[in-house]
């Protein structure tokens, strides 16, 4: 058996194992990599709502990211929840002084229940990182953010993934069905610097169960990227629709998994096992 690739998570922990740090490593190892972890923040989180948030001192996050970095030869960096402004600014530092591999981050600011796990300072921190990403994979409402415009903005989603592809990183703006669409199908919007936005499209799945799918598709997308160039889609962005095509429709297949589970009051962790499911989950 080859060894594996390594692939290096820096995300917060959901108490309810739907996203964050459980959704990375379980994708990563679907992937066939070896996953390591930093731990930016902690929360006490359910299907429902974010209880709270624990951010541990950036001294103990700076040392976790060392420890890997200077040991595992790590192939590829997803970064999710980071909680603070300094955190943001920390990976940036650690990253940068390290260059050449590709880099995913997963900008989270607002989850699918709505809490906000970033603010306006952590947003606007996000100026110092995404120079050195490889790809930033923001929602609608995250990609509003980073750009600093209002919540309510009108901006159609094509042309706000070039504004932000513009800060030197290509950019995937994860969507819903288009609006007043049917929705049957799901757009997400690739964009490379200095070219219009391009479409990625595949079948919408109607569930509930969507925890944790934001934080799947960005590790799904670093796991694809691993071993390759630090400038996915640069050279051609053809390379790169086509790594996030593969991204999305892993992503759909563990939400058609997990379609009819019934977890929690809320809006249900996207499937994270490819394993048969046990029948006593059901009483
Ligand atoms: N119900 C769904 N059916 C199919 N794909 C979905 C669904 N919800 C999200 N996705 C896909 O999952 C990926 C992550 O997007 P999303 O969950 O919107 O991110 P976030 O959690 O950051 O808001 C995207 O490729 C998106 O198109
Ligand atoms: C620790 C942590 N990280 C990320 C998310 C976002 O995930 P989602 O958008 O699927 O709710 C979350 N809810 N919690």
């Amino acid at each position: 058996m080859s060894t594996p690739l390594v692939a290096l998570t820096v995300a917060g922990t959901d108490s309810g194992g739907a996203a964050g740090v459980a959704a990375d490593l379980a994708t990563f190892a679907d992937h066939g990599h070896h996953g390591a972890l930093a731990v930016s923040a902690l929360t006490a989180q359910d299907t429902t709502a974010v209880r709270a948030v624990h951010v541990p001192p950036l001294a103990f996050l700076a040392a976790q990211v060392d420890a890997v970095l200077g040991d595992l030869p790590v192939a590829a960096v997803k970064t999710g929840m980071l909680g603070s402004p300094g955190a943001v600014r920390l990976v940036a530092e650690r990253l940068a002084a390290r260059p050449g591999r590709p880099l995913v981050v997963d900008p989270v600011l607002v989850a699918t229940s709505g809490a906000v796990l970033g603010d306006r300072d952590v947003a606007a921190a996000y100026r110092d990182l995404l120079p050195h990403a490889s790809v930033v994979t923001p929602n609608l409402d995250e990609a509003r953010a980073l750009l600093g415009l209002d919540p309510s903005d009108a901006t159609p989603p094509a042309l706000l993934a070039a504004d932000l592809a513009d800060r030197g990183c290509a950019v995937v703006l994860t969507g819903g069905p288009a609006p007043g669409a049917a929705p049957d199908r799901c757009i997400d919007h690739v964009a490379v610097p200095g070219r219009p936005a391009t479409r990625a499209v595949h079948p919408w799945v109607d569930t509930r169960n969507d925890h944790g799918s934001g934080c799947t598709f960005a590790a799904a997308l670093a796991a694809r990227l691993a071993g390759g160039p630090a400038r996915p889609g640069h050279h051609d962005p053809a390379d790169l629709v086509a790594a996030v095509e593969d991204a999305a429709s892993y992503t759909a297949a563990r939400l058609e998994r997990s379609r009819a589970w019934r977890l929690g009051a809320g809006r249900g962790p996207v499937a994270h096992t490819s394993a048969p499911t046990h029948p006593g989950g059901d009483r």
